[in-house]
């Protein structure tokens, strides 16, 4: 097998293109233990993501991880599963689409969009070869991850430049850190609360849960917890809360270390036995509804709330494919894109 990646054959008179790779975690093909495995095979043995020493954590993974959580998390995936697949994949492809066209308003010059998926398919070198075959000599890595966290928008970038390393024509590449203050990310989250409490009134009490990460992390200087702090902040501005009417959890915690604190499924049972008669929770770092927010927030927290003596629960859904969300997307591409592109 050569180290080089297959040159694309592009025709003459094929434009240059610049091209945006919108990237996001992946996720199984099926919600059964054995597409599971393969999943959480490629995303556990990521070193961003598990960062135990190798032959401890081999073992570990092989031994116990790999036999038993298939099986629990597939029965999971079961239940938030869609008719049209699993619903991070569905609405990360409603976005990249939706983007292409409103990209459209916006520039005039040849542009091409793509997704590409950290774990699983379609694959980040999948997305960088069509990137390739459409004459994209300028890529934007776009990771859909408003808070930048070494284990997710890292990792994604990682996976980009490992494809990049076998590339011998390698296009101009520009990435994106994180978006968790631009205004008009902040303003889609915003507006989506705003209507859903227009729809729906008010709760006592607004949570904001975000997924967490080791603890550790923190100490050695990932600032995911002091973005997640700041994006919540200015979320709540936007929404003129005042501090005792929002509260900022940690989600998803993996594994027996410390993760960011406080968790969210104590909190939540703490505001139940508080007997709030309706708590609202929103997953600001999530733009795409998927297990962690439509299963562990909307249904787990759920019964921990109501079980706990809580009155009503509401889960506000995630940006999916909310026409602010996807012209917050295309502000956000633009503004790295400056000198790639021709606008209209
Ligand atoms: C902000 C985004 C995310 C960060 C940061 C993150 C860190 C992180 N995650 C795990 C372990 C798991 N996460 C799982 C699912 C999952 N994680 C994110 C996002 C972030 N993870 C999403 C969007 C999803 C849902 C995927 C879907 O298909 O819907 C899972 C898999 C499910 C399960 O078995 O629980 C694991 C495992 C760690 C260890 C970590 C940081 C160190
Ligand atoms: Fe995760
Ligand atoms: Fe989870």
């Amino acid at each position: 097998m050569s180290f080089y990646l297959k040159e694309p054959q592009i025709h003459a008179q094929e434009p240059e293109r610049t091209g945006i790779l919108v990237m996001n975690l992946g996720t199984p093909e099926a919600p059964t233990a054995k597409a599971l495995r393969p999943y959480l095979r490629q995303f556990l043995s990521d070193r961003r993501v598990i960062e135990i020493p190798r032959l401890i954590w081999w073992f570990i993974l092989n031994g116990f991880i790999l036999t038993l959580r298939p099986r629990q998390s597939a029965h999971k995936y079961a239940s938030i599963w869609d008719k049209e697949g699993s619903p991070l994949m569905v609405n990360s492809q409603k976005q990249a689409r939706l983007l292409t066209g409103y990209l459209h308003e916006a520039i005039a010059s040849p542009y091409a969009v793509e997704l590409g998926m950290r774990y699983g398919q379609p694959s980040v070198q999948s997305a960088i070869e069509k990137l390739k075959a459409q004459n994209c000599n300028r890529i934007l890595l776009f990771p859909l991850y408003p808070q930048y966290a070494a284990s997710s928008s890292a990792s994604a970038i990682d996976e980009a430049m490992r494809v990049l390393m076998r590339t011998r024509n390698m296009p101009e590449i520009r990435t994106i850190r994180d978006y968790h203050t631009h205004p008009a990310y902040i303003q889609a989250v915003a507006e989506s609360i705003r209507l859903y409490w227009q729809q729906h009134g008010k709760p006592e009490k607004l949570v904001m849960s975000f997924h967490g990460v080791p603890r550790r992390t923190y100490d050695l200087g990932d600032p995911y917890y002091d973005q997640c702090q700041v994006s919540g902040k200015l979320i709540a501005q936007a929404l003129e809360l005042s501090e005792d009417q929002y509260l900022i959890a940690f989600q998803s915690r993996f594994g027996a270390a410390e993760w960011l604190q406080p968790y969210f499924a104590p909190s939540i049972e703490a505001l139940g036995k508080q007997k709030l008669g309706r708590v609202d929770v929103v997953c600001p770092g999530f733009s795409s509804d998927c297990l962690e927010t439509l299963e562990e927030i909307a249904m787990e927290g759920k019964t921990l709330f109501l079980e706990a003596g809580g009155g009503e629960y509401h889960y506000i859904p995630a940006l999916n494919d909310r026409d602010t969300w996807i012209k917050a997307m295309r502000e956000i591409a633009l503004d790295n894109l400056p000198g790639w592109v021709t606008l209209r």
